[in-house]
């Protein structure tokens, strides 16, 4: 479904009186495919690259140089047409829930977004899908009608989720998604996106720097570091069995579930590598 071959991607920063200009790499040389139907995790530490690949997919940054097929189509050599049809099937749920609705429009205002821009519903017809999704994603048809103020940050993230799949899309880039929420909500919003992604034939892109949340829902996961994948590991393979420094890093982060365990687990993760 989703193909990306030898993206590359830098971003020049500084040029002031006080800081050098500089070049960064945040994409380099990245090859990744992602299946029909699949969730393919990608988890890094925070400035690795993930959300910058994402927004290429999206179409939001431009990369410097490779191909982004999507369907058969490379998605750098459309038209500006074609790239606004392509962009119904792409759809995204940001990791701030509070900032991605408008805090003056009621939740069918923000639903109904999508659906008024790509498809000619009459009244009736979006009024009955903004209720359909929101009780496809745990919320009540009545719900529409209140603001974002009005609600908990799990129930605003499935808002989110509501819009993005509005549109039918065929692949949700998942950035952070979960990550602004309690480990209580984040394991009732994973299982709500394994349902949907069943009941919408979605295929999803996840995004973290929480290796379990990616692992809880994904397959199969690739590691970035520094601008590259650097492994990838399908589900039937244990975690342990990651070999690079910057996976190992993020296998040593998991919090046992109790602090006495601590230690125990620093010992583990330093025997797996
Ligand atoms: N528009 C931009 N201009 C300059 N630098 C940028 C820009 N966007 C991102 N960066 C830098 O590129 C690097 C990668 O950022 P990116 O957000 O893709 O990483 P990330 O892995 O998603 O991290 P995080 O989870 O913290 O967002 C970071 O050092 C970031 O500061």
């Amino acid at each position: 479904m989703l193909e990306l071959i030898n993206i590359n991607k830098s971003y020049t920063i500084g040029g002031s009186t006080f800081f050098r200009k500089q070049t960064m790499k945040v994409a380099d040389d990245i090859c990744l495919t992602l299946e029909q139907g699949m969730c393919l995790g990608l988890v890094g530490e925070s400035g690795s690259g993930k959300s910058t690949l994402g927004k290429m997919i999206l179409g939001l940054e431009q990369p410097d140089g490779g191909e982004i097929w999507f369907e058969g189509k490379n998605l750098l050599t459309l038209n500006k047409k074609e790239r606004l049809r392509m962009r119904r099937h792409i759809q995204t749920v940001f990791q701030d829930c509070y900032s991605s609705l408008n805090p003056r429009w009621p939740v069918y205002e923000s639903i109904r977004e999508p659906l008024a821009n790509f498809e000619k519903l009459s009244a009736s017809e979006e009024k009955r899908t903004i209720q359909e999704l929101l009780v496809a994603v745990g919320l009540k048809p009545e719900d529409m009608t209140q603001f974002p103020h009005q609600f908990s940050g799990g129930q605003l993230q499935r808002i989110s989720i509501a819009r993005a799949i509005a549109l039918r899309p065929r692949l949700v880039v998942l950035d952070e998604a979960v990550s602004s929420l309690d480990v209580l909500i984040q394991h009732q919003i994973l299982q709500l996106l394994m349902e949907l992604k069943q009941q919408f034939k979605l295929s999803y892109l996840f995004i973290s720097h929480d290796i379990m949340a990616v692992r809880s829902i994904s397959d199969p996961l690739a590691v970035m570091s520094n601008g590259r994948i650097v492994e990838t590991l399908s589900v039937k393979e244990p975690l342990s069995s990651m070999k690079h420094p910057a996976s190992r890093q993020l296998v040593a982060s998991i919090l046992p579930s109790h602090p006495r365990d601590r230690h125990a687990s620093k010992l583990v993760s330093s025997s797996a590598g």
